[in-house]
């Protein structure tokens, strides 16, 4: 099988997207995480450009690593100076980096307008400046810049740039879609051409933009075209619309086009790398995203639920366990039996064909009225078990009361009775709280925590609340959602009025519900099993 060449770009392209920024640790962290990935060549960072980034490469000087190498980033020399006399190429050759990657000019417009020197005086930076770092022992990347703006400008002088990298002992030359204005199509003539030229003497790599939404098709013809690196971001961050997303690329490379890419029985790791790295920049995990998203392998229409339960590859490309990712059912009015009867399956219930259409028919009907049951497992399984004859409610209501109070000190005072019934013993209970739903939910619990004491452990993580037709004013219908969590594992429920009060209530009586039902400790602990849905 032929190996690609794995450049991560992450600490260095990828910083350069709005937004981001790490402290040296943090990218310390990166470096660790990408390595235990498997991939071949961490581009740290511009260590001439910071002191964040000097702090670094001391730090990775001291560090070791299993697969990767590190490159440091820089430059051509400046106009005017010799490359030995050239600060940031000092810097370069002072770093422990083994391989050096430095970006130079190829387009005609930059020659005139950004570094101001006739097409002589820049070959001769790009040769000399890779000449320099060779002869201090360095292994050099050469990146053209806007190759493929260059490319379709004056092809002859954009390879005669190459040549210029190369014939000075560039091991690799990365045709950069600087502005990522390129479409597949041109980037594969063009990568053809100058692996067709070039190709015997050096590696051919392809670093690619996201500017037109083909970044990773870019990269993918690049190497259909005879590249061997391939260039790339974690979850492809980056200036403008980022890089080509290195982990889209690495699935495709090996699970599509036959490529090795990562060392064999890596490629699971894929989802928790890409997970990560968006924990230590605090971005939430983008849903959507191919192969590693939580929705990559989530089904929502009902079709192609009974389509899976038949044959999973009737609707999915790959096995979601190749990438580390999982599966995922989603409930909604647009589900059929067979979603019903897989979630009943996964919390170990009985459901019949019967009880089936009758909890799928509600479903419907409540989604109607409001209810939206995707966000809500746990008051979804609780109509199930409705349905199929295995719900056990905690207690039954006799009434509840929430007086709110203004006073003229300007204090609001709420306070919350409820009366219930549980095992044929009637409870009482008043509570204050900061809002109706705390001092109801603080009533509920003191009623009943005697007979549930785990209750206590039960704490409500988030509240969303939606108004759903906005245009009936105060008496529209109000959505509530409720997270809660025992602290291991986390649940959603939903209640739907046009009170919000009882709609709070109704969530509420569900959150806490649902963990005390019979069976459900042993459900829990299989889901425990399973790959969380982050
Ligand atoms: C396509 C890419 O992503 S390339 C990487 C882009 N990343 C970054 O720019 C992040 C890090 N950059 C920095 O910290 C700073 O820009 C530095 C330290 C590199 C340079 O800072 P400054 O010296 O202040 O220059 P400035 O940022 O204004 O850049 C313009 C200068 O760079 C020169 N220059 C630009 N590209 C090149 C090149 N490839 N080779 C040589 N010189 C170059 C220009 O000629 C100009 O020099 P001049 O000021 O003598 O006319
Ligand atoms: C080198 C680089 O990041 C580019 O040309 O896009």
């Amino acid at each position: 099988m032929t190996q690609i060449q794995l450049y991560d770009a992450t600490l260095r392209d990828g910083m350069q997207g709005e937004g981001m920024s790490l402290t040296a640790a943090e990218k310390l962290r990166v470096v660790h995480k990408l390595d235990e990935l498997g991939v071949h060549l961490i581009e740290a960072g511009f260590p001439a450009s910071n002191p964040k980034e000097e702090e670094l490469f001391a730090l990775l000087a001291r560090e070791s690593f299993v697969n990767a190498e590190i490159a440091a980033f820089g430059m051509t020399r400046r106009r005017d100076v010799a490359a030995a006399d050239d600060p940031a190429l000092r810097v370069l050759v002072d770093s422990f980096a083994p391989v050096c990657t430095i970006v130079g000019k190829t387009w005609g417009l930059h020659l005139e307008k950004v570094v101001r020197v006739d097409r002589e005086e820049n070959l001769a930076m790009i040769a000399e400046s890779v000449a320099f770092l060779r002869e201090q022992g360095k292994r050099v990347v050469y990146d053209a810049e806007h190759f493929f703006d260059a490319w379709r400008d004056d092809e002859a002088y954009a390879l005669r740039c190459l040549r210029a990298a190369a014939d000075a002992g560039a091991e690799t030359l990365a045709l950069c879609d600087t502005n990522g204005s390129s479409l597949p199509h041109q980037i594969a003539a063009a990568t053809a051409r100058v692996v067709d030229e070039l190709g015997d003497a050096v590696r051919v790599a392809i670093h690619c933009h996201n500017d037109c939404e083909c970044g990773v098709a870019n990269s993918l013809a690049a190497v259909d075209a005879g590249a061997r690196q391939v260039q790339g971001t974690v979850n492809g961050i980056g200036e403008r619309t980022g890089n080509a997303n290195l982990v889209s690329i690495i699935a495709n490379l090996e699970l599509k086009m036959g490529y090795e890419a990562l060392p064999a029985g890596h490629l699971d790791r894929l989802t928790e790398t890409a997970h990560y790295v968006d924990e230590l920049l605090n971005v939430a995990p983008d849903p959507n995203q191919p192969f590693v998203g939580r929705n990559a392998f989530a089904h929502k229409g009902g079709l192609h639920v009974a389509g899976v339960r038949a044959d999973a590859t009737t609707f999915e490309h790959v096995d979601p366990a190749l990438v580390g990712n999982h599966r995922d059912l989603l409930v909604s009015e647009l589900a059929g039996k067979a979603t019903v009867v897989e979630k009943a399956e996964e919390a170990g219930l009985a459901v019949d064909d019967a009880a089936a259409a009758r909890v799928i028919e509600r479903v419907k009907e409540l989604e109607h009225e409001g209810h939206q049951f995707e966000a809500a497992d746990a008051s979804f399984e609780l109509l199930m078990r409705r349905e199929s004859g295995e719900y056990e409610p905690l207690f039954t209501l006799e009434s509840w009361r929430v007086i709110v109070e203004k006073r003229e000190d300007g204090k609001v005072q709420t306070e919350a009775t409820i009366k219930l019934w549980a095992d044929g013993e009637r409870y009482v209970h008043t509570a204050e709280g900061n809002g109706p739903v705390h001092a109801l939910d603080a009533a509920l619990r003191g009623a009943i925590t005697e007979r549930h004491p785990h209750l206590a452990d039960i704490e409500l993580v988030n509240f969303k609340v939606r108004i759903l037709d906005e245009t009936k004013g105060s008496d529209a219908r109000i959505r509530v959602l409720v997270d809660a969590s025992d602290g291991t594992e986390t649940w959603g429920s939903i209640g739907v009025s046009t009170n919000l009060i009882e709609a709070s209530w109704q969530a509420l009586v569900d959150s806490l519900e649902h963990p005390m039902q019979p069976g459900r400790a042993d459900v829990a602990q299989a889901a425990a099993a399973r790959p969380a849905r982050t």
